[in-house]
């Protein structure tokens, strides 16, 4: 496709396709093989087709002033999203089948039904799980002017939910809102005014890894990270032959959402898809078992949470998308956002706009985790190419927020360059974890901040809780560093620390307020002790290795434009 739009559609369908597709395709397999009803509901919705088809023909017929095709598709995109989309991969199916046998019919009316052919082939597009290659498909069978007004459609539709998507998440009660602020850098704002103390808003993980240490240690819960005792009668301690990770958990629930949302697909011979999705005989679960072993022997050599994060992250993206095509509604279980409410967002969609900083992870990890995916779904690692795992793991550790303390971590023996940092106010040598927030990803950082980040059951839930009075309008910032001076540490000292720190992990020369004030302060001497911290704050400027305002800015350029 030679047509810039084109390669905008295949960017922005190929983000969404890595998700449902296989189960997908394993159950409209099944189905079509198994089901005569869903054989004889297409035959019956082929006769309403012929209707319709017949009634926009004498339509066509009777306006002599029509409008542009433009107008006419803008209007008709707003029709299309008000109507109903299926949810269950049964309607899905019917719906798609019936709006391209009505293209067809109309494509063959000629030009005076260009228009509503498209746009009952752009209708199928919307439910298909893999667009990138209907699109194709399209762009094969379909002629040349309708294909056109098919690509028209997705990009203004594209345009439409870039733009529109801050409107949506995070959804009202959350009492925040994500703005740009003037350097294009976005920030969260209170919707409301709060009190010091208040809780601002609670948030779950989409993912979370314990720290190496820990996690077959039997001694933290592996899916919520609650401290487990051990005259915990409740607490579940799996063997490795069941769980290749040795993961413990407190209790049948979390065990359950643990299988649910990524262990049974990484290190369980079980099937990773809803029981109502039928899964391949031909598993070769003694290659499945050997790949998994090889991947934890790598995660426990390694002691990082990178290649764990990700890997849970792609297996939780199965997870949702397959609890998607057996429910009607997949409705958001806890505040973790998987789903967005009041739009049609995915977990892809959150993720795209995540800043990240480029990072180089070893040449063996990529494909010991495909090699897991391979032998559990087959086809499922050809999503996970070099580069998207390169930028998954990114995201994962620039926006992954240390949760838990304790006191009896190992200090590290990599190079500093090489640790992994996590944004905790405690410090990441005293975690139990890392988690990866969908809303808090977009809290900044401030030594002085508005708000702390807190976990007051004792697990990954995160509560938000207001430091100060907080202002309708007011930003919502938490420290990603310890801000507060140690025992014996100096002002200048405590400052110099933290300013380190996040030039070296999150690349910026920290602006607050309190810095600027301390700074006034610093003795001769003490400005002198700058020196460090201006070496790593002027590497910023020079080497600014962090991702993400480009593509977003890039993207957002693109919505206002159309
Ligand atoms: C996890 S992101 C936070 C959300 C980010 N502001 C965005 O636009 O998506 C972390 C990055 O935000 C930027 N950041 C956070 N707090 C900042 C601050 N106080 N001043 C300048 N940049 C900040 C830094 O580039 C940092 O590496």
């Amino acid at each position: 496709m030679s047509n810039p739009k084109s390669r905008n559609v295949l960017a922005i369908a190929a983000a969404t396709v890595a998700t449902g597709v296989l189960a997908y395709l394993v159950y409209f397999d099944y189905k079509r093989r198994n089901d005569s009803q869903f054989r004889k509901k297409l035959r019956k919705e082929k006769k309403r087709v012929n209707k319709t088809v017949a009634e926009e023909k004498s339509q066509s017929a009777a306006s002599d002033t029509a409008p542009s095709d433009t107008e006419l598709l803008r209007e008709a995109l707003e029709q299309v999203k008000s109507e109903h989309v299926p949810s269950t991969s049964e309607e899905k199916e019917t719906y798609f089948m019936t709006q391209v046998s009505m293209g067809e019919q109309l494509a063959s009316q000629g030009p005076s039904l260009h228009v509503p052919a498209a746009i009952a082939f752009y209708k199928a597009l919307r439910v298909y799980p893999t667009p990138v290659e209907l699109i194709m498909i399209y762009q094969k069978t379909v002629p040349e002017a309708i294909f056109k007004l098919i690509i028209d459609l997705t990009n203004l539709d594209a345009a439409a939910r870039i733009s529109n998507y801050y409107n949506c998440f995070p959804p009202k009660s959350m009492n925040v809102e994500i703005k740009s602020n003037e350097t294009g850098r976005k920030i969260m704002l209170a919707t409301k005014d709060i009190a010091a103390g208040e809780t601002i808003y609670k948030e779950f993980p989409v993912v979370a890894v314990l720290d190496a240490d820990l996690e077959s240690s039997g001694k933290y819960c592996s899916h919520c990270f609650r401290e487990l005792q051990d005259s915990d009668s409740s607490a579940i301690r799996l063997s490795e032959d069941v769980n290749s990770l040795g993961s413990s958990y407190c209790s049948e629930e979390c065990l359950n959402n643990s299988k649910t949302q990524s262990t049974s697909l990484l290190f369980t011979l079980e099937s990773p898809l809803p029981p109502e999705l039928p899964t391949s005989e031909d598993i070769d679960n003694e290659g499945r078992k050997a790949a998994q072993a090889k991947f934890v022997e790598y995660l426990q050599k390694e002691k990082r949470a990178g290649p764990l994060l990700v890997a849970r992250f792609i297996s939780r993206q199965v997870a949702v998308e397959t609890a998607k095509l057996v429910k009607k509604d997949a409705p958001m279980q806890t505040n973790d956002f998987t789903t967005a409410d009041g739009g049609d967002y995915m977990l892809v969609d959150h993720m795209e706009r995540f800043r990240y900083l480029e990072v180089q992870p070893k040449e063996e990890e990529l494909p010991l985790i495909a090699n897991v995916l391979q032998k559990t779904l087959p086809g499922l690692e050809q999503f996970v190419t070099k580069d998207r795992y390169t930028t998954l793991v990114g995201k994962m550790l620039y926006n992954a927020i240390g949760v838990g303390s304790r006191d009896d971590k190992p200090e590290s023996t990599a190079r500093p360059e090489d640790q992994e940092k996590t944004r905790t106010p405690v410090g990441t040598q005293k975690q139990v974890g890392a988690a990866f927030y969908t809303l808090s990803s977009y809290a900044n950082h401030s030594c002085a901040p508005s708000a702390k980040l807190t976990f007051p059951s004792g697990t990954t839930e995160l509560h938000v809780v207001a430091s100060k009075d907080i202002k309708m309008g007011d930003e919502v910032s938490v420290a990603y560093v310890d801000v507060s001076p140690a025992e014996g540490e100096s002002i200048a000292d405590a400052r110099r620390r933290r300013r380190v720190e996040l030039a070296r992990g999150w690349r910026f020369a920290c602006p607050c307020e309190l810095c600027e004030e301390e700074g006034k302060d610093l003795t001769k001497e003490e400005k002198g002790h700058e020196s460090e911290e201006k070496k790593d704050e002027s590497k910023v400027e020079f080497e600014d290795l962090e991702r993400g305002m480009e593509q977003q800015g890039a993207a957002e350029k693109s919505a206002e434009v159309e």
